[in-house]
């Protein structure tokens, strides 16, 4: 028998331990028994996450929390589920209705609440437990130290789930509904990717049939970053996220080219959208010849005005290019149906069918309406100035038009060099000309570095589902990075996401978060200035630089890697020497060393000129090669900067 409370929540903990390995024993227990070989597949995949979901880490407790309500019922809360023999809960999933009141409730508000107790773990075993007595007006407001505690830990090695100590503007994030879209604005390490990651495992959870089966994926902004994120969502039972990063999301082919930031930023620059869109629609040509379809002994003959008249309703219809040109025979097919009833025949559906498949018909909207090839005109566009400038029109300068052709073009699609920049092209036209199909949710991270053309790529993966935006427009790091989130919500589709703002910061100490923030009102003017929720005031050294000199102290501190944010430099993290330095930094999550690489970094971008950063990167390059291409702050703006800073 448990004598003191202490015992008495271990003793839940060893229950619901026992129950979580009968329920992953039932569930492996089970037969995969289906009526066919598809439904068996089903089954069994299904089967197989469930009991993966069922896993129990010994490493963590069950639950980190415990709810007492106004309605004599007691809660725990934990990452998952466990029910017990009877069917009754022993722990209360993190994402249930119920368990909102643990994040979010307040003395002012206690949403039913009478007591909130959080638990201290150690091992996968309780060490502590801190109560809030929501409703005793005699008890003070004491600042969790449990909480403190996991705010305060190191953060090395891959991102861990968040789930004990989400904070209530964050929950707000995770639980938004299915259909809204958000916008998350925040500084460095004020959680918006972990708020990210929390809101697809909600979202699953809340709305499990309809997303397990339209898709949710997280798009990061490089593999590194997914290595060091990849394994929140598996920790809390989400193993079916797809995660990708950019550039892959359109690897269609690989990639043989680089482009110059400046040709790269053209062509993310909106413009190439509506410079594809009129491409593709100018194969449409008007009919100058009547349509002539033989049937039995007669031919119709359908006037070439009329076919305009049909080309014209079609094109206007808002349907993609394919999807339209697969309805013209069949319209061509009912004005000669028209014409035979109006000869007095009484023709049928199926003598329309039978018209629309003609080879009379078929060829006559062929060389109206031509299949297309994306591959095929992204080449012609990129190799044949006539075929570029018609389609350019007033939209680009004869300058930007001589920057977008290849010097040496290929001889054929199949074999010509494409760059990032050309994939995202690519892309464009691809959905120009068949539909592409939508998720019913995307998470874009680091999404302020997106150039308009990935944005609307993204957009166009979500048309019908919604889109969380993570990110910080003070931390845009390409040529092409946005400059306002209005902006890039128009660029995806999501004129209606709301625009939320994280301001306190869980990784970067409060003495670096203040200096650093001196930068804002030049780099970001209308952003605020975050706040660290660490108590820790961490160490910073200022180091004086002559200017120009501030990129290379930075490289050597880090050991030639650029800076240590896993995800935000390509490689740059995994060079020996940038890993001996992350080691002894304590990891590349070490806050001091991060917020020091956003501060050059920043320093950097706000001394150049649009392009607004000299470097540029894609992200299969790595910090040093682009570091090679660089071009130096004009040292009279680097002055000017520095003033700012020692201010
Ligand atoms: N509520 C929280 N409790 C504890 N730790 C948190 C909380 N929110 C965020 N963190 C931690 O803070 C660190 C930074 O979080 P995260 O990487 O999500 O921030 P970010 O805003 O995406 O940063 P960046 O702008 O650099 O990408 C992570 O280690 C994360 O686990």
């Amino acid at each position: 028998m448990p004598e003191t409370e202490l015992e008495h929540e271990r003793a839940h903990l060893k229950a619901a331990r026992t129950a979580l390995t009968r329920m992953r024993e039932r569930t492996e227990a089970l037969d995969v028994a289906a009526a066919d070989p598809i439904a068996a597949a089903y089954l069994a995949r299904t089967l197989y996450y469930r009991a993966q979901a069922l896993r129990d880490d010994p490493g963590t407790a069950l639950f980190f929390g415990r709810l007492d309500t106004d309605g004599g019922e007691r809660w725990y809360v934990g990452r998952r589920h466990v029910g017990d023999e009877h069917g009754d809960p022993l722990v209360i999933d993190w994402r249930a209705e119920v368990s909102g009141a643990f994040y979010r409730a307040t003395r002012t508000e206690p949403m039913g609440v009478v007591l909130r107790r959080r638990f201290g773990i150690a091992g996968g075993e309780i060490t502590a437990y801190e109560d809030e007595h929501l409703t005793d007006t005699g008890e003070s407001e004491t600042k969790s130290a449990i909480l403190a505690a996991e705010i305060e830990r190191p953060r090395v090695g891959p991102m861990r789930d968040i789930v004990a100590t989400i904070q209530p503007e964050q929950d707000l994030i995770v639980r938004a509904g299915a259909d809204t879209s958000v916008c998350v604005q925040g500084a460095p390490g004020t959680g918006k990717t972990a708020v990210g990651l929390h809101r697809a495992a909600w979202l699953l959870y809340a709305h499990r049939d309809r997303l397990s089966r339209q898709g949710v994926l997280v798009v990061g902004p490089n593999r590194a970053f997914l290595d060091h994120i990849g394994a929140v969502l598996p920790a809390l039972g989400e193993v079916r996220v797809g995660h990708t990063t950019v550039s892959d999301m359109f690897a269609t082919r690989p990639v043989k080219a680089t482009d110059t930031p400046a040709v790269a930023t053209l062509k993310g620059d909106p413009r190439m959208a509506e410079m594809l869109r009129r491409f593709v629609w100018s194969h449409v040509v008007a009919p100058t010849e009547p349509l002539v379809a033989p049937r039995g002994s007669r031919k119709w003959r359908v006037p070439a005005y009329e076919v305009g008249d049909l080309v014209d309703e079609l094109r206007g219809r808002g349907a993609r290019y394919h999807a339209a040109r697969e309805m013209l025979p069949h319209r061509l097919a009912h004005a000669v149906l028209v014409q035979m009833e109006r000869a007095g025949d009484s023709p049928d559906d199926r003598v329309q069918d039978a018209v629309a498949r003609s080879s009379a018909v078929k060829t006559y909207a062929a060389a109206l309406w031509p299949v297309l090839d994306p591959a095929k005109l992204l080449h012609r566009l990129l190799s044949d100035s006539d075929t570029l400038a018609a389609a350019a029109g007033d939209l680009l300068s004869p300058d930007e038009q001589a920057a977008l052709l290849w010097e040496r073009p290929a001889k054929t699609s199949g074999s010509a060099k494409w760059s990032v920049a050309d994939l995202v092209l690519l892309d464009e036209l691809r959905d120009l000309l068949d539909r592409t199909p939508s998720l019913g949710h995307v998470i874009v991270d680091e999404a302020q570095d997106l150039s308009p053309m990935q944005l609307r790529a993204v957009g166009r993966r979500c048309t019908t589902g919604s889109v969380t935006v993570l990110g910080d427009i003070a931390q845009g790091t390409t040529p092409w990075a946005t400059g306002s989130w209005n902006e890039a919500l128009r660029h995806l589709g999501k004129t209606d996401a709301h625009i939320e703002v994280l301001d306190r910061g869980f990784r970067v100490p409060a003495s670096v978060i203040r200096y650093a923030a001196r930068l804002l009102p030049r780099i970001a003017p209308g952003l605020g200035a975050p706040q660290s929720v660490r108590d820790n005031p961490g160490r910073l050294d200022v180091h004086a630089v002559t200017a120009g000199e501030e990129l290379d102290r930075l490289f050597f501190f880090w050991g030639g890697g650029g800076p240590p944010r896993p995800g935000r430099s390509g490689s740059s993290c995994r060079t020996p020497a940038s890993q001996r330095r992350l080691r002894r930094w304590g990891g590349p999550d070490s806050s001091t060393g991060y917020w020091a690489s956003i501060t050059a970094m920043s320093i950097t971008r706000s001394t150049s000129s649009r392009p607004r950063s000299p470097r540029v990167w894609s992200s299969t390059e790595s910090w040093s090669s682009n570091r090679r291409r660089s071009s130096r702050p004009s040292p009279t703006s680097a002055r000017a900067c520095a003033a700012c800073m020692s201010r």
